[in-house]
């Protein structure tokens, strides 16, 4: 049942491998629905294997995963594909497809799930170019034409064209200078607010962490071994957490009190 109060995303005893290679180990998460959730773990400690998981682009060895609401397992093909109309997903490097223009590339998915004429598609693809602050010069461009921030942008307006519940974004400030980074961010808190859109994040950027998210899971071991909000990162004692959140621990003058259980 998709009731407003289960999680956006619910992940139970999670167990995902290759070969002999487990990556995830028995994990579980739940992303709480208007939130944005922070996943943050060690280069190849396995955050885009969780999220192309709970996307269904990967197999997973046992556990299950809840998405708004439906059972992966337990729902019918035809059903999973209306839950997946209401996700979008940015992937690490935009993956734009370079022969299509920005402004076909954002409607791009409204043409493989939505029957709209074709200039009402292109007016809402240039609204969510708007709303991700781009103009209507810009959707003629071809991605070879964009700098790094623009092409982030362009695919978080594709990533809204299907007007979301959630949005995955995988490393969406990376590449980024800080000052690009910082807008992306604000970007990111302002769509939160006024859409109302769960998002969960994979990033190693610390100010994004701080600057976006509401609270933050600590990827280790195969597992979650933290989740909370910064506090909590600051208060935790794990060697991986401890060794990652070091300088910002002694900027804010040691630990904090109540780490909050994953
Ligand atoms: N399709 C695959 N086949 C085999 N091994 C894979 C596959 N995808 C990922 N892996 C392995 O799983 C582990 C986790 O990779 P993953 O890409 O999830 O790390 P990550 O935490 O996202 O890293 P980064 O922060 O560097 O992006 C790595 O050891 C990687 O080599």
């Amino acid at each position: 049942m998709d009731a407003p109060t289960t999680p956006a995303i619910s992940v139970h005893d999670l167990v995902v491998g290759f070969g002999d290679k487990i990556v995830l180990d028995h994990l579980s998460l739940d992303v709480r629905r208007g939130e944005v959730l922070g996943l943050v773990g060690a280069s190849g400690g396995g955050k885009s294997v969780l999220m192309r998981t709970i996307l269904g682009l990967l197999p997973k060895t046992s556990g299950r995963i809840d998405i708004l609401g439906a059972d992966r397992d337990a729902i019918s093909p035809e059903a999973m594909r209306t839950v997946e109309r209401r996700w979008g997903v940015l992937f690490q490097q935009g993956a734009l497809f370079s022969a299509l223009t920005v402004c076909q590339n954002v409607e791009f998915p409204m043409r493989e799930y939505l029957d709209l004429p074709d200039r009402l598609r292109t007016e809402v693809a240039l609204t969510k170019l708007g709303m991700v602050g781009l103009s209507p010069d810009d959707a003629e461009k071809y991605p070879a034409e964009l700098s790094g921030g623009m092409t982030k942008r362009v695919a978080l307006a594709r990533a809204l064209a299907l007007e979301p519940d959630i949005v995955f974004l995988d490393e969406p400030t990376s590449g980024l200078d800080p000052i690009a980074a910082g807008a992306f961010d604000a970007l990111i808190k302002t769509l939160q607010k006024t859409l109302g859109l769960t998002v969960f994040m994979a990033t190693h950027d610390l100010d994004s962490l701080e600057a976006v998210c509401d609270r933050i899971a600590a990827l280790a071991d195969g597992r979650i071994v933290a989740l909370g909000p910064m506090a909590t990162m600051l208060a935790c004692e794990h060697p991986w957490v401890k060794a990652y959140f070091g300088g910002k621990r002694a900027r804010a003058g040691g630990p904090q009190p109540s780490p909050e259980q994953p």
